[in-house]
């Protein structure tokens, strides 16, 4: 798994190292000319003679920069540094003036800084790293960084973070410098990982500077060697009962589709047993014969998928089974037309699947103001945010998704194709999470945190069989449903 550590956590893990005398930065700066050479490389075939443009804003993540381009300069690379600040690092300043670098300072034109940048085979970006005060580059530095942006984008090496990008939240409003290379120290931030910002950190390689992180980490994104701990695999003296019975309320005489997509990603995920409650059993067996219609004891629910407002008989039933969630303790995941019955307040065992506008409803329904895009802007934020109004577990649909749930856990999945964002694949994310936690409700009430660790691995099997549907091109939701045993098979080694 990928974990990140926010600003706070780095430079806590930082103080007593440079208390000690630990020279963090040259460590920092040294690993960061090696991956520049090896990109100069990539790039021209050679080294000696490249151009490079160091950005360099005041504070520290300036001086990295800085003593990375005088190594490099040492190595014939021909450097120029562009300030922005009025305050520099002055010994990496320094050290690049004795290296043979040139300096422009920050009373030169913004023009002809962004000029030199723009024709540079490499740009060091160390405008800005975790001192960063919030999202977008203000002053001087922003104006360099529209000017360079004007004349197009050379290939960036992001020192530590993206200039401008939300460190911590990876939100991007205004100014930011996107990198094809985003060498980070220390730890990876937040902001490498969550939306919308993930994308402008390109490639991440991260620099280890040996530090005791503190605490757990802020955001997590799970790989697929994550899955194998997570997935409820059958023992052998398991019947159909101890692996888990899922109830699904979906679909309706208007959208059956939503109970068939439903309930086939819950059988090929893998669950004991799917008992189906909805006006359209017959379809739903027509297309799986292995469901069960009709109520008796589950261990977990999905609720919602294809389920409309006027549908006063599968209302009625969510709200009867909701009961059940509060009461026994059944696990719960609460998709599209369920959102609006969730009850005021539930257990992180209830997983809420939103997208960001249905997730801006719920949010609207409980007295916030926020709307879709700002859902979207700051995705993070809001689904904790929805996490502490209703006590539920929740997983936010997009491009990459995003999970908050019990005691700060956080996740940050991009493991799907764009294909993926077409009608049903809801539906089929959702069995997907149900069969899990079907299978998992216990260990759910004895680690609340699983939950989301849970909606995590979902998100990222979903992913996973959707590239394996049809790798490269289109895929229907009922292909990524097909996906799943193969999917789930090639995660656990079998
Ligand atoms: N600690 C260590 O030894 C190690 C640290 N390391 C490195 O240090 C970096 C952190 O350095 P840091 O703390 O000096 O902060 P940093 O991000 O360079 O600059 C902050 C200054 O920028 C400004 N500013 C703020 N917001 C702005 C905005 N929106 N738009 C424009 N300007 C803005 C503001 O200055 P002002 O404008 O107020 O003069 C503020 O003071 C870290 O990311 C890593 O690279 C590594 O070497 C490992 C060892
Ligand atoms: N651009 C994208 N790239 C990758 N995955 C996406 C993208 N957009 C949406 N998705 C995923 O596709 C699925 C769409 O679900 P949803 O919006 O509920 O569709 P539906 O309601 O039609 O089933 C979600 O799992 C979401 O994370
Ligand atoms: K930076």
């Amino acid at each position: 798994m990928l974990q990140t550590w926010t600003s706070a956590q780095v430079r806590a893990a930082e103080e007593p190292l440079l208390a000690l005398g630990v020279p963090l930065m040259e460590r920092a700066a040294f690993a960061l000319h090696v991956r520049s050479t090896a990109v100069l490389r990539e790039l021209r075939g050679t080294v000696a003679g490249a151009r490079v443009v160091v950005l360099a804003g005041p504070g520290n993540n300036g001086g990295d920069a800085l003593h990375a381009g005088a190594l490099l300069a040492r190595r014939g690379v021909e450097v120029h540094a562009v300030l922005t600040g009025s305050r520099v690092h002055e010994e990496g300043l320094a050290a690049l003036r004795r290296a043979g670098g040139q300096v422009l300072p920050a009373d030169g034109s913004v023009d002809e800084g962004a000029a030199l940048a723009a024709g540079a085979d490499l740009v060091l970006d160390g405008l800005l790293g975790i001192g960063s005060d919030g999202a977008g580059l203000r002053g001087t530095a922003g104006d360099l960084v529209r000017a360079l942006l004007d004349r197009g984008r050379p290939y960036v090496v992001a020192v530590d973070v993206p200039s401008g990008l939300g460190v911590d939240d990876g939100r991007r409003d205004g100014t930011v410098l996107d990198a094809d290379l985003t060498v980070a120290f220390g730890a990876l931030k937040p902001g490498l990982l969550l939306p919308p910002g993930t994308h402008a950190a390109g490639r991440v390689e991260l620099v280890d500077l040996g530090l005791d992180l503190p605490g757990a980490p802020a955001v997590v994104r799970l790989e697929p060697g994550d899955v194998a701990d997570l997935w409820p695999v059958p023992t052998r003296d398991e019947h159909k009962y101890t692996r888990g019975v899922l109830g699904v309320v979906a679909g309706s005489r208007a959208y059956p589709g939503a109970a068939v997509l439903t309930t086939s990603a819950a059988v090929r995920a893998g669950v004991g047993m799917v008992r189906y409650l909805g006006d359209v059993g017959d379809v739903v067996v027509a297309a799986h014969p292995e469901v069960v219609v009709g109520h008796g004891r589950v261990q977990a629910w999905v609720f919602g998928p294809g389920v409309s407002p006027d549908d006063a008989g599968q209302r009625r039933r969510i709200g009867y089974a909701f009961e059940h969630v509060l009461e026994r303790g059944e696990a719960a995941v609460v998709d599209a037309g369920a959102l609006e019955l969730l009850p005021a307040r539930v257990g992180p065992h209830a997983v809420l699947t939103p997208h960001a506008g249905e997730l801006a409803r719920v949010l609207v329904q409980r007295g916030e103001d926020v709307d879709r895009a700002g859902v979207e802007a700051d995705p993070l934020r809001w689904a904790r945010r929805a996490h502490e109004l209703t006590g539920a577990t929740v997983l936010l649909k997009g491009p990459v998704t995003v999970v908050a749930g019990a005691h700060g856990a956080a996740y940050a999945q991009a493991d799907a194709p764009a294909w993926l964002a077409t009608a049903g694949a809801g539906d089929v994310l959702a069995g997907l999470l149900g069969a899990l936690l079907a299978g998992s409700v216990d260990a759910v009430h004895e680690d609340p945190t699983l939950a989301a660790a849970l909606a995590a691995t979902a998100a990222l099997v979903h992913g996973r069989a959707a590239h394996r549907a049809n790798p490269g091109g289109p895929i229907s939701a009922q292909a990524v449903a097909d996906a799943l045993p193969g999917t789930i098979a090639e995660l656990l080694g079998r």
